[in-house]
């Protein structure tokens, strides 16, 4: 069964590029999500992979209490090609077009392979557009917000597993010293954590020694002793392989798509980890884009909804615990529960 309102596909004409554009669902509010440019064996493998995230956006704005809903563009690179520079362009037209027919049911932002920069060349023909760059009155990189938005929801799980929410001296191991990695490991710092770090690239050393972070190599940060692992990197990074070698007490990270499996979520119910699906732990960026771009937050009113985070994850924990599920499937219930409401109460 089709669970989408609606999927445009359609090849660029000016590209000559696959593009789809999903749209999950408006039930809470007009559709956004990012705009992923990213290779494929197949065109039909990125439909599957807008289908897949776009129903992701629609959980994500749902449990964050925001009234938007899912969506998503996928242009589908072949194998192996990267982009024309010369013809981005053209490439971002298309899209622009596709997304300024659908009149506002569905607005993008950047994703895997975009920026804001793209943006603002989709703005030139859409106004249903987000995270532009600030010089152009859009709210730019996202990163500070989700490094934001995960502080709040490692002070909610700081809290659960300890009684109080005070990041001192709590110790922390953070992989990945990317764009929201870096943010993260410094307001981390600037609240006295006792952070261990890594990252892929030797140059991060240098982040880590003007922190006064411990380091260590990515096969080694997993098994850390310490009270929170925060993934930041790339996705799949909890296989069952990994999740038995862990010696924290919680898991709680902005990397997307970090459970590897199914499985491997339940061996950290089995052996009493704690994990917070990233969706919700890495929500900042986004609340902060969507309320001050297309709610007209100003900028106290958006931060408030970015640390609303820690409520939602505390919230969540407990629901978990009550029920006796994981908080993943706490999650899907109580974005379940908002969506059903918001049909019932439209008839
Ligand atoms: N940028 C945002 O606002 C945002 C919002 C939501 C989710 N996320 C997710 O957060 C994660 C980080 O995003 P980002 O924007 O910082 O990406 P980024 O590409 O800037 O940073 C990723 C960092 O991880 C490092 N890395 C890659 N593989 C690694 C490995 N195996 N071990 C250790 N380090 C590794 C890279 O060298 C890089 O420094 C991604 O999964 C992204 O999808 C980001």
């Amino acid at each position: 069964m089709l669970d989408h309102e609606q999927v445009l596909i359609r090849r660029g004409p000016r590209s000559g590029l696959p593009m789809i554009l999903a749209v999950h669902s408006t039930a809470l509010g007009p559709a956004a999500g990012g705009l992923r440019l990213w290779n494929y064996p197949d065109w039909r493998d990125g439909l599957a992979d807008a289908l897949r995230l776009s129903a992701a956006m629609t959980l994500k704005f749902a449990v964050a209490g925001l009234d938007s809903g899912g969506g998503k563009t996928v242009v589908a690179l072949p194998q192996g090609a990267r982009p024309d520079p010369a013809r981005r362009r053209d490439l971002l037209y298309d899209v622009a077009d596709m997304i300024d027919s659908l009149g506002g049911v569905y607005a993008a932002g950047p994703d895997v392979g975009t920026g804001p920069a793209d943006m603002a060349v989709i703005g030139e023909v859409t106004a249903h557009v987000f995270c532009r760059p600030e010089s152009l009155g859009g709210s730019g990189d996202s990163s500070p917000h989700t490094a934001r938005g995960t502080v709040a929801a490692l002070r909610a799980v700081t809290r659960r597993l300890y009684g109080d929410g005070d990041l001192k001296g709590r110790r922390m191991a953070v992989i990945g010293l990317g764009h929201v990695g870096e943010h993260l490991c410094r307001l981390l710092a600037a609240e006295g954590a006792d952070l261990t770090v890594t990252d892929i690239d030797p140059a991060k050393t240098r982040i880590a020694a003007e922190l006064g972070a411990a380091w260590r190599s990515p096969e080694e940060i997993i098994s850390a002793e310490v009270d929170v692992l925060v993934p930041a990197a790339l996705g799949g990074v909890l296989t069952t392989g990994v999740v038995r070698d862990l010696r924290c007490r919680a898991v709680v990270g902005p990397a997307n798509n970090q459970l590897d499996t199914d499985e491997a979520g339940e061996l950290l119910r089995e052996r009493g980890v704690i994990w917070v699906p990233d969706y919700v732990v890495s929500a900042g960026g986004v609340i902060n884009a969507i309320t001050t771009e297309l709610y007209d937050f100003d900028a106290g009113q958006a931060l408030a909804r970015v640390n609303a985070i820690e409520r939602t994850v505390a919230d969540l924990l407990e629901a978990a615990e009550a029920l006796g599920v994981t908080p993943a499937r706490a999650a899907q219930e109580t974005a379940r529960r908002r969506i059903r409401a918001a049909m019932a109460s439209r008839g």
